[in-house]
């Protein structure tokens, strides 16, 4: 049976992920789509040529009985109150990063999942999906490098446009990292620190920029990531393990070792939809199958807490120039690790 998605946001990653539903994965197809600017919408649909009614509002797109799922792929400001339109309806809902730009409005999603009794949320946190950052979990669950110590990673964005604020850098970018390195220390964060290098001439007034965050997890492991977004060269995302026998670096993107004019190269990427292009597919055909299988297995509303929790911490740590405690409570049992 195909699933019969409905999709809130039609900007960048929303007709991203339009377009992998109808020309990509298989089991679903878009029967629905809303957006703010009826137009883009109408845009969207006309694009990908899909068979699907526009709805000018988004929640008469949820109660629409025509679809089954939901794509959250709005600004993040609107996607609390869309998953919790979803949870109220019963219906499976996929939810590009932040869940909730505010800790306690991931917990109100958390809250009303569990009252549901079912899970329904998976959040699109796509870092665990790539084959990258799976292999470098491997070898740390196989010992390879012994006990993790130290990360040193960076996030790094060519440009951004002048709407991007300093806690931006946490809420919109670090948060990656914030998700990914939970999954792959398989650890919690217990505090946070930022610090702001030397301002680079390419950012706006606004913006400072680079900023280090400094995490600490419940084993003692040290974290540093680097969040440049004003880079120039290209998309680049680093990290890199130390353990206590050796260090395991996350693989670059595969590219061609180029011999040409007196130089040796390879290209770096430029942008986020192809640096994890593989991973997109595979979250979002797990949603897919998810459903129809009766279980979601992918990045949980608990998942979206947690780094809200800890996102929450770093932006007052831009604030206070201080070490900031992370403490987000039990898991629920809910949400199995
Ligand atoms: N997982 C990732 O790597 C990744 C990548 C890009 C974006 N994102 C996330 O996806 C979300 C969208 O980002 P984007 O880059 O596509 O932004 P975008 O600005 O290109 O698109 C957002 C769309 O949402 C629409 N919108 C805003 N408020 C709305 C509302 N109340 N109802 C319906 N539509 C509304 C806007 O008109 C716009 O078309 C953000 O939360 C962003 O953080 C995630
Ligand atoms: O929304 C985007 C996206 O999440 C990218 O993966 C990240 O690198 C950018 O910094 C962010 O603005």
């Amino acid at each position: 049976m195909t699933l019969q998605i409905g999709v809130i946001g039609t900007g960048a990653i929303g007709q991203d992920h339009i377009r992998r539903i109808t020309q990509a994965l298989s089991g679903a197809r878009v029967v629905a789509v809303n957006d703010i600017n009826p137009q883009q919408a109408r845009d969207t649909v006309a694009r990908y040529q899909l068979d699907a009614i526009v709805h000018t509002d988004a929640h008469t797109l949820v109660a629409d009985p025509a679809v089954q799922a939901l794509l959250v792929t709005s600004w993040g400001p609107t996607h609390e109150e869309f998953v919790l339109a979803a949870i109220a309806k019963g219906k499976p809902v996929f939810c590009e990063k932040p869940l909730a730009v505010t800790a306690e409005g991931c917990r109100r999603i958390v809250d009303a999942e569990i009252a549901h009794g079912k899970r329904l949320v998976q959040v699109g946190f796509m870092r665990p999906y790539d084959a990258g950052y799976r292999a470098l979990k491997d070898v740390i669950t196989n010992g390879h490098i012994g006990a993790p110590l130290m990360l040193h990673c960076a996030h790094r964005n060519p440009s951004v446009g002048d709407s991007y604020t300093t806690p931006m850098a946490i809420t919109d970018t670090l948060i990656h990292e914030l998700d990914v390195l939970r999954w792959l220390l398989d650890d919690d964060y217990v505090s946070a620190q930022v610090v702001f290098p030397r301002k680079s001439s390419h950012a706006s007034s606004h913006l400072a920029d680079p900023q280090i965050v400094l995490l600490e997890t419940t084993r003692g492991v040290r974290i540093d990531v680097e969040i440049f977004v004003n880079c120039q060269y290209g998309y680049d995302i680093q990290c890199s393990v130390v353990g206590e026998t050796g260090i395991a670096n996350l693989p670059e993107p595969a590219s061609v070792l180029l011999r040409s004019e007196a130089r040796l190269g390879t290209t770096i990427l430029t942008d986020w939809k192809q640096r994890f292009i593989d991973a997109y597919d595979v979250e979002l055909q797990g949603f897919i199958n998810g459903i129809r299988d009766g279980a979601l297995t992918g990045p949980s509303a608990w998942d979206g807490y947690a780094a809200a929790v800890a996102a929450d911490a770093c932006v007052k740590a831009q604030e206070t120039r201080q070490v900031e405690a992370i403490s987000m409570g039990a898991r629920p049992a809910f949400y199995p690790r």
